[in-house]
């Protein structure tokens, strides 16, 4: 099965009036997408592919600066939030049996107006994404909605776990990634772009620039391409929402693979990861007791453990 794309315009951002009807047909198409593959590209969202271009410039230039000027922002250096901040190349390895991951990241985890922000060389970085951020929040909201309704759940049932996106008691992220150009004498053995993994939290959205790479794993164990569709968001389930579904919904493994070996190009992607609020406790739905309950920060942090745990 391929990664079906669904018309998400009766819901997109700023619409308000929205009929019971074309509310109950939009989950039903997004529950077929989420249980069969995992993975939808969702159109006419209300974010655009100018919004997406420009937040990918502003974050090209950031990573085109030399190590010392980046350095500073290094995850791990803000007290404040474990998670926010500059991953340099090689360091994450998504799938820790491979070497590092052939990427450089920058996560905007927290929005507090208080913490160090590039700015030398990058104006309004902060604001760019930070602007992104609260739009992809919104649409995620969205999505929710519509999710809980596919499973047949009162509509509120993953919102109230969520009520507190963008402040210091939750760990979305908005991930923006730089994969430079591959130099394939020096790439290790068994190294890609970005190891095989599955997010860590509810969704995931997925802005893509036109370079590809991208596969996911299907139900029927075949490595499909995902590749970019300007002007949709490919969202996909993260392994909490598995488990709080009780495995309805399915949280697909993913890859990005180096691009052929004369290709010299390089590739960008914005990822939202949505995570619960931190205390939320995280069991399945319809009484199931498939998982035992789990916290949502104990859950990420353990997952971060993982696929930093080499350095
Ligand atoms: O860059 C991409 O297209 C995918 C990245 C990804 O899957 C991730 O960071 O979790
Ligand atoms: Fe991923």
């Amino acid at each position: 099965m391929e990664i079906p794309v669904v018309d998400f315009n009766v819901y997109e951002l700023g619409k308000t009036n929205v009929s019971d009807d074309s509310l109950e047909k939009l989950s039903h198409e997004l529950r077929r997408a989420f249980t069969e593959v995992g993975f939808v590209y969702l159109k006419n969202t209300g974010i655009n592919q100018d919004e997406v271009e420009k937040v990918m410039g502003f974050s090209k230039k950031f990573f085109c600066f030399p190590e010392n000027m980046k350095k500073p922002f290094s995850r791990g250096n803000f007290s404040c939030d474990v998670n926010h901040g500059w991953v340099s190349l090689g360091t994450e390895s998504l799938n820790p049996r491979r070497p590092g991951d052939l990427k450089e990241a920058f996560n905007t985890t927290s929005l507090r107006a208080d913490i160090n922000w590039p700015s030398e060389g990058v104006d309004n970085f902060r604001d760019v994404h930070v602007s992104f951020y609260l739009r992809c929040k919104d649409l995620s909201l969205r999505v929710l909605r519509v999710m809980a309704l596919g499973l047949g759940l009162e509509a509120e049932v993953f919102l109230s776990a969520h009520k507190h996106i963008g402040s210091d008691v939750n760990g979305t992220t908005l991930r923006t990634l730089y994969y430079p150009p591959v130099n394939s004498t020096c790439v290790k053995e068994n190294q890609l772009r970005c190891g095989e993994h599955s997010d860590y939290g509810s969704i995931t959205l997925l802005f893509q620039s036109s370079a590809g790479g991208l596969q996911v794993l299907n139900r029927a164990g075949e490595l499909i391409s995902a590749p970019s569709i300007p002007g949709t968001v490919l969202i996909n389930i993260a392994d909490l929402m598995q488990r709080w579904t009780s495995d309805v919904y399915v949280s697909a493994v993913h890859r990005v693979l180096l691009p052929p070996a004369c290709d010299s190009s390089t590739r960008q992607s914005l990822a939202f990861f949505v995570q619960p609020d931190d205390e939320a406790i995280i069991s399945c739905c319809y009484g199931s007791d498939k998982y035992p309950p789990v916290k949502s920060i104990d859950y990420l942090l353990s997952r971060f453990k993982d696929s930093y745990g080499k350095n």
